[in-house]
């Protein structure tokens, strides 16, 4: 016995179930009113066989006058019933939408509190298929077939003393089935709960195969991949048709077992019942009303173990929700409670070590600070770990070893509010949302007026393209802003940055993507910009940094060496490396445009 409980329902399952329920606590009035007239429904479906059976008695005996008022009892009884119906449906649909729009937002807001490396770990279409498949799925759950299954333990309950009262013999017959639906709900139970499993996990990679296609839907057409994703999306939606399908026989012959048993008990009360009435033992009244009854009983047995299947896909959608929700899967986003307004003094990096999700170090033995108001660079080689130290600024990471000092307080200690007030990022794929200019503009800074906002654009030099669209600052922003080229984007990026005037300004790589000219111009805004802030800059492009106060040279996760760009030429070779292979870079694009004027100057001789 122990065996099957703990295939059908594990303490933990419970758990989730009551946890579920107590989304409902914030609408108990409601929940209260569905249960009275679910209560009400059942009773009135009590009420209606015993009128049917003694309409029966009536012709039996040839009593014609006591039927008339027998059918208005029956009117009056369908009346109440119908009403009743309606109120219940009606609460039921409100409760249901009500818990379902609860469960998403909690778990969106707590999606959004996840630490980074949750999203390193785990794709889009996980999240997505958490967010849209399975709170889709648990409140139909929740609308349908939990209610239901209430429902039918109250039949179950009712009817089973109804029924007994009436008689034992015969109640005990339909009762003896029980143990038979008992076996086939448990045992299909855990085979029920292991596919739904496996489609739930298909239809993450489903979602991330959707996502991935329609992000990188460029990249497939022009790399010639359109039949490669269409075999990947076949193969995905192949595997869940299967599973949909074995979940779907299963459920069903869980459904014809059970059937099978309460039919041929159904025959053997109808058997003996006719022999109790041919003894004067049972009236033709209570026989049908039992027959009705038994007949209720049974389905809501039934029922109770057609429905194991949608527990079962309940409690796996449950498990996934709340992993989410109480960050059972994912550790939680750890922030600290000290709060700074002004940073008046520097940031110090001291001996911070960091390593990604493997063992392998990216960062060894950090330390630097970063004078405030000066403009500070990182530069390195590919993945010499440049944009790890900005992740680790941000607090999206924690470090190893070592300490990350503002105005000397620890980061881990900071609210995230002193963070993120006081230091903002420009990518060098920097996101906008599908919104217009405008309304992007006043998400990094609401307070900002739109002198504000023209003011950031002219300085970085977008104000007179944005003039020539055609609803200027209104114009929205595409998804994936692909009617901005990449250089419109970061120059963008880069005036919500400067008008959300955070004391501390980091640029990864932020003016990678724009030519030369807007680059020069650029770059002169940012020198300005550090004047009064904290600039840290990462880039590629050295000449860009020449009057940089501090350089920092990274190479293999170390510092190799610091100080001005005069010093660091003479004295660090990385540095020269990176400079001299820049510098070739330059003098080969120059030799080929030369090349080229001089082909085009030799043949408009030749002709
Ligand atoms: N989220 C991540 N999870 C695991 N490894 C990562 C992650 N981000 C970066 N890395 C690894 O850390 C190392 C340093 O990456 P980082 O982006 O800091 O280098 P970088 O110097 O900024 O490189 P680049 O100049 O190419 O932008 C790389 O080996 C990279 O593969």
């Amino acid at each position: 016995m122990y065996k099957f409980k703990k295939k059908f329902l594990s303490k933990n399952d419970v758990t989730l179930l009551k946890r579920t329920f107590n989304y409902v606590k914030p609408y108990k009035m409601r929940f209260f009113i569905f249960l009275m007239f679910t209560i009400i429904i059942i009773l009135l479906g009590i009420v209606q066989p015993l009128i049917w059976g003694s309409i029966v008695q009536c012709l039996a005996y040839k009593d014609y006058k006591s039927i008339f008022n027998k059918l208005i009892y029956l009117l009056v009884v369908f009346l109440l019933e119908s009403t009743s119906q309606f109120v219940k449906n009606y609460n039921q649909t409100i409760l249901s939408n009500d818990l379902s729009y609860d469960l998403k937002v909690d778990m969106y807001s707590k999606m959004l509190n996840l630490p980074m490396k949750v999203f390193d770990r785990n794709n889009v279409g996980e999240f997505i298929s958490r967010l849209q498949g399975d709170i889709f799925t648990l409140s139909s759950i929740i609308t349908n077939d939990l209610v239901n299954i209430i429902i039918d333990i109250l039949k179950i309950i009712v009817l089973g003393i109804v029924i007994f009262k009436i008689n034992i013999i015969l109640s005990f017959i339909v009762l003896a089935v029980f143990p038979f639906s008992y076996i086939c709900f448990v045992t299909f139970g855990k085979k029920l709960r292991n596919i739904n499993g496996e489609i739930k996990t298909l239809n993450d990679r489903y979602f991330s195969i959707l996502q991935q296609a329609l992000i990188g839907i460029k990249h497939i057409k022009a790399y010639g991949l359109k039949e490669k994703s269409c075999i990947n999306y076949k193969d995905i939606s192949k595997k869940i048709k299967y599973k949909e399908i074995k979940i779907s026989i299963t459920g069903n012959l869980s459904f014809v077992i059970s059937s099978i048993i309460n039919y041929l008990d159904d025959l053997i009360v109808i058997a003996l019942g006719i022999y109790f009435i041919s003894k004067n033992t049972l009236s033709i009244q209570y026989f049908i009303a039992f027959v009705s009854y038994s007949g209720q009983f049974s389905q809501s047995l039934i029922s109770v173990t057609k429905i194991n299947s949608n527990i079962q896909e309940a409690l796996v959608s449950l498990e996934r929700i709340f992993g989410l929700i109480d960050n059972i899967d994912f550790p939680k986003e750890k922030f600290g409670d000290k709060c700074i307004e002004n940073i008046y003094r520097d940031i110090e990096f001291q001996s911070v070590e960091f390593s990604y999700e493997n063992n392998k170090k990216i960062l060894k033995n950090i330390k630097f600070n970063v004078q405030k108001n000066q403009l500070t660079a990182i530069v390195g080689r590919n993945g010499s770990g440049k944009s790890t130290i900005f992740n680790l600024l941000l607090n999206f990471y924690k470090p190893n070893h070592g300490e990350i000092l503002i105005d000397g307080i620890d980061i881990r200690d900071l609210t995230e509010e002193s963070i993120r007030k006081n230091i903002s990022i420009v990518q060098q794929q920097p996101f906008l949302f599908n919104l217009s200019i405008k309304e992007n503009m006043k998400l990094a800074n609401p307070k900002s007026t739109e002198e504000e906002i023209e003011q950031v654009c002219k300085q970085v030099f977008m104000h007179e393209y944005i003039m020539g669209l055609d609803e200027e600052y209104d114009t929205v922003i595409n998804e994936e802003a692909s009617n901005l080229s990449g250089g419109q984007k970061q120059r963008l990026a880069l005036a919500m940055c400067m008008l959300r005037k955070t004391p501390i300004i980091l640029l990864d790589e932020a003016t990678a993507a724009m030519d030369a000219e807007a680059e020069y111009l650029i770059s002169e805004a940012i020198n300005n910009i550090s004047k009064d802030r904290t600039v840290i800059v990462i880039t590629h492009n050295l000449s860009m940094i020449r009057n940089a106060d501090k350089i920092i040279v990274l190479d293999e996760g170390k510092i190799v060496g610091q100080g001005s760009h005069e010093y660091l030429i003479k004295n660090n070779l990385v540095y020269k490396d990176l400079y001299s292979h820049e510098f070739d870079l330059l003098r080969e694009d120059m030799e080929l445009k030369v090349l080229a004027e001089t082909s085009a100057g030799v043949s408009k001789d030749d002709k």
